[in-house]
């Protein structure tokens, strides 16, 4: 990957969510030039917020793949092995391919492309559309430590970027990329908690995103363990220790932790098919 930033192409196949919060966390990051993205779907559905952005837009996987050096992969994992039979033969040294298909492995991918090939999985989640996501991506042996680099570099607008080792990836799918769905559920069941003792829906809800999103700034930014911060919030024989106390009786905790891990088993599923 040896050219000027400015001029690094860089390739999409798959027009989704996913490719569109890492398109323009890319495109927020300065270094890249919007005509220097090409972006491929079957079909138009997803294509138009793509030219918006300015990037070019395409039905071919293949042509996107021959006009991109930096190319991610951001269709649904059982389509992966079809897209990359496409691409396959367009793709050289030159290329890095980033996949950000859930379980799908660096050895299947590595499989897939030809020999030598820079290879990363990077597992994204959805708060990148407002640029707060956790993203975590583990490279595979013909991506070197500059890739890494540069990866961390030009996704740093989607969020909190690291590294880690591969085995980290599927649990990081879990915990991170599912785990938002989790946190969505703890507040729908936060504001019904709130409309049965008689606030309005609306409002409830409203309440209730302040709530995680003033609880979750306060966990990243004032440097203290959760467990602290609960402390600080239970007053003794208060209320918040009676709910805490109802929530740990309703097996909360033990329910998280088993959602992390059979999102975590499932993703592992995806990577053996
Ligand atoms: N959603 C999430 O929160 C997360 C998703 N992921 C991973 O990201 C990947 C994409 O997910 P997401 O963005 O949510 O999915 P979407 O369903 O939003 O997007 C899938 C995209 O793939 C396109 N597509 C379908 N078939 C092909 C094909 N043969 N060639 C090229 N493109 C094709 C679709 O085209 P069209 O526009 O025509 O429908 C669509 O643009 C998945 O592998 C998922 O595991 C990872 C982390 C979080
Ligand atoms: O549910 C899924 O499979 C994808 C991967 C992580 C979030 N969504």
């Amino acid at each position: 990957m040896e050219c000027e930033l400015s001029q690094l192409k860089v390739g999409f196949v798959g027009a989704g969510n996913m490719a569109y919060a890492v398109a323009e966390g890319l495109l927020k990051s300065g270094d890249i030039s919007a005509d220097n993205v090409t972006v491929s779907a079957p079909s138009d559905r997803n294509l138009p917020r793509f030219q918006a952005l300015g990037a070019r837009v395409s039905h071919s996987n293949t042509e996107v793949a021959c006009a991109s050096r930096l190319l991610f992969i951001a269709v649904k994992p059982h389509l992966v092995p079809t897209v990359l039979g496409q691409i396959s033969p367009h793709v050289t040294r030159q290329h890095v391919v980033v996949s950000v298909a859930a379980g799908v492995t660096l050895a299947t991918l590595e499989e897939l492309l030809p020999d030598g090939v820079g290879v990363v999985r990077l597992m994204p989640n959805l708060p990148c559309v407002l640029q707060e996501g956790a993203l975590l991506l583990a490279r595979g042996s013909g991506a070197g430590p500059g890739v890494e680099s540069l990866l961390k570099r030009l996704l740093a607008p989607c969020g909190l970027v690291e590294a880690g080792p591969e085995g980290w990836i599927d649990a990081h799918t879990g915990m991170s990329g599912s785990g938002v769905a989790f946190v969505y559920l703890f507040a729908e069941a936060l504001a019904d908690g709130g409309v049965k003792m008689g606030i309005p829906a609306a409002l409830a809800q409203r309440i209730a995103a302040q709530t995680l999103l003033g609880a979750g700034l306060m966990l990243r930014d004032c440097g203290k363990p959760a467990s602290v911060l609960r402390a600080e919030v239970c007053t003794p024989g208060g209320t918040t220790i009676h709910g805490l106390h109802a929530l740990e009786k309703g097996g909360v905790r033990a329910a998280v932790m088993s959602a992390v891990e059979a999102a975590t088993e499932r993703a592992r599923e995806l990577g053996r098919k």
